[in-house]
C-alpha cells in the first residue's frame, strides 16, 4: 500500500484533509495517527508538517503533502511533485521602519526565524554574514522582546506584521504552497501515479466549470473560440434546423465574461455546472 503523510495541524492540515475527502480517500476520525484505506491502496499517517519532508527523505513513508518552505528548510532528501494550489505564503524578511531596505543590510544583524535552514542558504548564497536566531513561532514578537534585529516569517496576510510595526525588507525570499513530495531521485513508489492522477482530478475539479449551450451554426467557430475547452469541445446536432449545442470546460474565475461574450454573439440556453470529480 502507499504510505502518505499528511499535515495532522497548523495551516495546511484542514485543507489537505479536505482535498484527500475530494479525491475519495477515507478521512481521519477524532484524533487518529494513521487511517488505512484498504479500498483506495493507501495508508494515511496524520504527522506534524515539519516533519513529512524528514519521514519522506528517508524513505519510511512514499510520498507527503507539505508546504515547499517546509520542505526547504528540512534539507530532507525529497522533492516535489505537484504543487496543490492551497496554503499559499510568501516567506519574508522585516524589521522596524528604519533597519534597511535591502539583504545587504542585514549584514551582522540577529534575524530570529523558525526556518533557520531557508534563512542560512539565503544568506550564505548573497554572502551576506549574520546570526540566526531559532524560535518555534511568534517571532514578530522577538524584536521588541530584543532577542532579534530582523525576523524572517511567513507572510499570508500582512495583518501579523502590521499589528507588530515592522515593514518588510528586500523582496521574497521563496514563494510557498502545499506540495506532495517524494524521496528525491527514488523511482515513485506504486500507486504514486494513481494518486497524483486523483489530486489532479480535484485540481482541474476546482478550477474549471463544465458549460452547455446552444448556437447557430454559422457563428459555431465564434464560440468555440471562446470555449475551446481542454482539448476540444463536444458538438452536437439539435433538433431544430440550424442549430448546435456546445459542451466545453471553461475556467471557472471567467464563467461570467465567458457568458456574456456568447450571449453577445448569440448563445442561448447557456448552462454552468459544478464538475464533481474528473479524470484528465
Ligand atoms: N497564515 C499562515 N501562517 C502560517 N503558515 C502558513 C500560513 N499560510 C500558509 N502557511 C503555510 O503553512 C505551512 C506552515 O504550517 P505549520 O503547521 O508548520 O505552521 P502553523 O500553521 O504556523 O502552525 P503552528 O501553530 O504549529 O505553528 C507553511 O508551508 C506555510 O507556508
Ligand atoms: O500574514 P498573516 O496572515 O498575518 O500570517 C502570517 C503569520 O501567521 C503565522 O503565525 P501563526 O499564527 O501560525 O503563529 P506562530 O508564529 O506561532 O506559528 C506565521 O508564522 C505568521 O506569523
Ligand atoms: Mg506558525
Amino acid at each position: 500500500m502507499l504510505r502518505i503523510a499528511v499535515p495532522n495541524k497548523g495551516s495546511l492540515s484542514e485543507a489537505a484533509g479536505e482535498m484527500l475527502h475530494e479525491a475519495g480517500y477515507r478521512q481521519r476520525k477524532d484524533r487518529e495517527l494513521m487511517v488505512i484505506d484498504p479500498d483506495a491502496g493507501v495508508e494515511l499517517f496524520y504527522l506534524r508538517p515539519r516533519d513529512i519532508a524528514v519521514y519522506v527523505g528517508s524513505g519510511r513513508l512514499d510520498i507527503g503533502i507539505t508546504g515547499r518552505d517546509l520542505l526547504l528548510d528540512s534539507r530532507a532528501d525529497a522533492e516535489e511533485i505537484l504543487p496543490l494550489g492551497f496554503g499559499k505564503s510568501t516567506f519574508r524578511f522585516a524589521g522596524r521602519p528604519g533597519t534597511g531596505s535591502t539583504l545587504e543590510d542585514l549584514k551582522g544583524r540577529r534575524i530570529a526565524t523558525s526556518y533557520p535552514g531557508i534563512v542560512q542558504s539565503h544568506l550564505d548564497r548573497a554572502g551576506v554574514p549574520a546570526e540566526v536566531v531559532k524560535l518555534d513561532g511568534a517571532v514578530e514578537i522577538s524584536i521588541q522582546l530584543g532577542v532579534a534585529d530582523v525576523i524572517a516569517d511567513v507572510v499570508s496576510t500582512g495583518t501579523t506584521l502590521r499589528q507588530a510595526g515592522l515593514e518588510l525588507i528586500g523582496s521574497p525570499i521563496l514563494e510557498s504552497e502545499a506540495v506532495v513530495i517524494k524521496r528525491r531521485d527514488a523511482d515513485p513508489a506504486p500507486g504514486t501515479e494513481q494518486f497524483l492522477r486523483r489530486l489532479q482530478g480535484v485540481l482541474v475539479a476546482r478550477k474549471y466549470v463544465m458549460m452547455d449551450y446552444d448556437i447557430r451554426a454559422e457563428r459555431l467557430q465564434e464560440a468555440v473560440d471562446l470555449t475551446p475547452g481542454l482539448e476540444s469541445p463536444t458538438v452536437s446536432p439539435l433538433h431544430s434546423e440550424g442549430w448546435v449545442a456546445v459542451r466545453a470546460m471553461v475556467p471557472r474565475e471567467r464563467t461570467q465574461s465567458i457568458m456574456d461574450d456568447l450571449w453577445e454573439i448569440g448563445a442561448r440556453a447557456i448552462l454552468v455546472t459544478d464538475i464533481r470529480a474528473c479524470r484528465i
